[in-house]
């Protein structure tokens, strides 16, 4: 079952249309990324789910609720990760989850849930004086202080060192392990290819793609690329025919193929039948990053 449905959201701000569009559905039990560059309409689309803006039009539905109309319930199946400024610097780390689990009918217990994100060490210690990591940990433990179905991570390893983010990921697999389903807005590449089931990849407020992060880099231009020199000349013809080959190129005499897993069994084949040696072959995979730029290409014109 769609824990999260949206479709056909719109939203404007003075006559532009920031989110156009917009629909998916999100699966119970799965992370589910929202990728796209600065502006797309990330967080807009993230805001209309958590019912803290009013869409103009289409249909967003969390655990089959309305969450403008029906905000109060929507609140106790998904938790939202707080804002740094919505936090009392002077509350201690207890202080604060005391204040938050007050809000909620049936609270988690915080002191499991500070145990996981390992602020236990911490209960004392004033907002203020947390590092950047501590704080993160702990919008995480106050995303999930409701016992919710679902919660929405915005950004939240921003600003964190990569120790830092790599603990925080784990987290994030941990929470999900613990049956919650995540809906996850990205800048990173790496955080969205590590972590994600499926990937909403939105540019200028529509969904350029949906898929699997591998197929999301399978639609990438060039999904596998070869590279070699080779001891006699090849035909360019030949090699722009083999099977899954995108673009052929030379460069100070390099030959460099664009293509696909396909395409790596056929050069070996036909270097062995034209009976010529390749040196420094190297096959390299797209990333995620590649298939973004691909997708979203138009942003950056
Ligand atoms: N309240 C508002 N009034 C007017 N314009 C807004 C408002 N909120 C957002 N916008 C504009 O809508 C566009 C989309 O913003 P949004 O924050 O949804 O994008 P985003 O994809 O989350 O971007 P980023 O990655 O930079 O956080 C931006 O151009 C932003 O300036």
């Amino acid at each position: 079952m769609s824990v999260i449905e949206v479709s056909e959201l719109r939203k404007s701000y003075g006559g532009r249309a920031v989110v156009d569009g917009v629909s998916f559905a999100v699966e119970e039990g799965e992370i589910f990324g929202i990728l796209g560059p600065n502006g797309a309409g990330k967080t807009t689309t993230v805001e209309c789910v958590e019912g803290l803006r009013v869409p103009d039009a289409g249909r967003v539905r969390v655990a089959g609720l309305d969450p403008v109309a029906d905000h109060e319930a929507v609140t106790r199946v998904l938790g939202a990760q707080l804002q740094e400024s919505e936090i009392q610097p002077k509350l201690t780390v207890r202080e604060t989850l005391e204040l938050y689990a007050a809000f909620y009918p049936n609270p988690a217990d915080w002191r499991p849930l500070a145990e996981r994100l390992n602020l236990s060490g911490k209960l004392g210690t004033r907002f203020a004086r947390l590092s950047g990591g501590q704080k993160q940990r702990l919008f995480i433990a106050l995303a999930l202080i409701g016992n919710p179905r679902v919660v929405v991570l915005d950004e939240l390893t921003t600003g964190l060192d990569p120790r830092a983010r790599r603990d925080t990921w784990e987290l994030i697999e941990d929470v999900r392990a613990g049956g919650v389903t995540v809906l996850l807005v990205t800048h990173f590449m790496e955080e969205a290819q590590r972590l994600c089931d499926r990937i909403a990849v939105i540019d200028r407020g529509r969904v350029a793609a949906l898929d699997t992060p591998a197929g999301l880099i399978r639609r990438s231009a060039g999904a596998t690329v070869i590279s070699f020199t080779s001891s006699a000349p090849l035909d360019d013809s030949e090699l722009a025919a083999l099977p899954g080959v995108t673009s052929v190129e030379h460069k100070d005499g390099r030959i460099t193929l664009a293509g696909t897993d396909e395409t790596v069994n056929a050069v070996i084949t036909l270097l062995a039948r034209s009976r010529v040696t390749a040196h420094q072959l190297r096959v390299t995979d797209a990333t995620l990053d590649d298939a973004f730029l691909d997708l979203t290409a138009g942003a950056a014109r």
